[in-house]
């Protein structure tokens, strides 16, 4: 990686003495407030000392003990002002919901080392496009993908032609990937219909998607919630069978375009139930990108209180531009696996108004920003994501591919 796609990491910030801790204050001229403020129901702790300058400082050190990878790193907020952060940094305790305490953090000390990103662009990504792109330009963007280091490329859907004409050469696609090795290529499969056709090319990992929108389910594969768990359980119970991994997906999260808000617990409902027939991660899609974190932090608490936090994915659509701040505190709670795709491709045929995922390149550069390791090749991802934006004909959709592809 050349310098230039390096972004600024932990280990590149001037490295400050630790001068005290808030509670070291202690002048009467300067006590230390404490403000909290409830976001959900997700209390968040913000400290500061509110007189001489001087003694603000020495209140705000208390955040710069960060852990980064195996060690404590010591970094003064004020002076790493891409953050953002200013005087406000402080401690976040995660409340307990139903009575089950979540986490206790320093800010980034629950930060996972290693994040899995989960490449979701092939499928979708793709999936809503118009015009019809020929399977060979599809498997050539899955082995550039492979190749850049991502463990998990969705390669397609096994879903009916009718419904998405897109992913009709789902078969096409995986007899020409099947020698593309070390990566995973999970195929969508909405029935036993589309398990079959994909066990049948060559699938070895398979992803069912249920919605916590009644609507959604409804416009997206025809049946209720309930009627669409029934079927995951005959796929999944096939799957089984074979000893195939499962993943399982969750739509509309936090809201749907049809029904607006959806409680957290219907959210953590489905995906309990999913889990529990045998998915092994199971993802949690914010289909129209409409979460902030004020809705994002309930439903990852509720659902986080029926499964293991090891087990939950995120998976971000960047609608309204609050992808990172609900990947940021995802990683936060100690969620390590994040869905995202390439270029920003993608958008719901049946969510109106879903724009694109997160792109890939940006989750990417964040997370090697925050010094976690992704084994992703930044260089190669880029040379896959424009590869992918020529034949579109269009500007990448991620911020880091343009700023770089600027730069050089
Ligand atoms: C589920 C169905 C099939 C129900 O659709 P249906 O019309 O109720 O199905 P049906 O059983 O009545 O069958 C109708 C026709 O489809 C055929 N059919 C039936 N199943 C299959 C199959 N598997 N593969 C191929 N063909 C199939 C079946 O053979 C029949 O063909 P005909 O007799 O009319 O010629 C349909 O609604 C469908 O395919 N939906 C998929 C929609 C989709 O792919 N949406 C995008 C993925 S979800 C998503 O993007 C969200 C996610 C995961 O990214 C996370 C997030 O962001 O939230």
């Amino acid at each position: 990686m050349s310098s230039i796609e390096e972004p600024l990491c932990f280990d590149n910030v001037p490295r400050l003495s630790i001068i005290g801790r808030l509670q070291r204050c202690t002048s009467t001229a300067c006590r230390p407030r404490v403000d909290e403020t409830e976001v959900g129901n997700c209390l968040t702790e913000a400290r500061e000392c509110s007189s001489s300058n001087s003694c603000n400082l020495k209140s705000l050190l208390l955040t710069v003990k960060i852990m980064a990878g195996e060690g404590i790193q010591e970094i003064n907020f004020l002076e790493i002002p891409w953050f953002g952060y200013h005087t406000r940094m402080g401690i976040r305790q995660y409340s307990a919901r139903n009575g089950v305490a979540l986490k206790q953090n320093n800010f980034f000390g629950g930060m996972p080392r290693f994040v899995k990103i989960v490449e979701v662009g092939p499928r979708d990504g793709l999936q809503n496009e118009n015009h019809i792109i020929p399977a060979a330009v599809k498997v050539e963007l899955i082995k550039k993908l492979a190749s850049s280091g991502l463990s998990v490329v969705e390669a397609t859907s096994f879903v009916s032609p009718k419904w998405v004409p897109q992913l009709a050469d789902a078969k096409d696609v995986m007899e020409a990937i099947h020698d593309v090795h070390g990566v995973s290529l999970p195929v969508l499969t909405p029935n036993l219909k589309g398990f079959k056709a994909a066990i049948a090319a060559g699938a070895k990992e398979i992803a069912v998607f249920a919605s916590a929108s009644e609507s959604f389910s409804k416009s997206n594969i025809n049946c209720s919630i309930d009627q669409s768990l029934t079927r995951y359980r005959e796929v999944i119970a096939a799957a089984k069978e074979l000893n195939l991994p499962v993943r399982g997906y969750v739509s509309c999260v936090v809201g749907c375009p049809t029904e607006g808000p959806i409680p957290p617990e219907k959210v953590a409902y489905v995906a309990k139930e999913l889990y529990d027939m045998g998915c092994y991660e199971i993802s949690l899609g914010d289909t129209i990108g409409l979460g902030t974190l004020g809705t994002v932090i309930p439903m990852l608490e509720a659902v986080a209180s029926l499964i293991p936090v090891d087990k939950i994915a995120v998976h971000f659509h960047d609608t309204y531009g609050q992808a990172f701040p609900n990947i940021l505190v995802a990683l936060q709670m100690g969620i390590s696996v994040v869905d995202s795709s390439v270029a920003g491709l993608g958008g719901c045929p049946y969510a109106k108004g879903a724009s694109g995922n997160v792109a890939t390149e940006d989750v990417v550069y964040m997370l090697h920003g925050l010094g976690i390791q992704t084994n992703v090749d930044l260089g190669k991802l880029m040379a896959a994501g424009d590869f992918i934006c020529k034949h579109l004909g269009r500007q990448s959709g991620s911020k880091t591919a343009c700023a770089l592809c600027k730069a050089s």
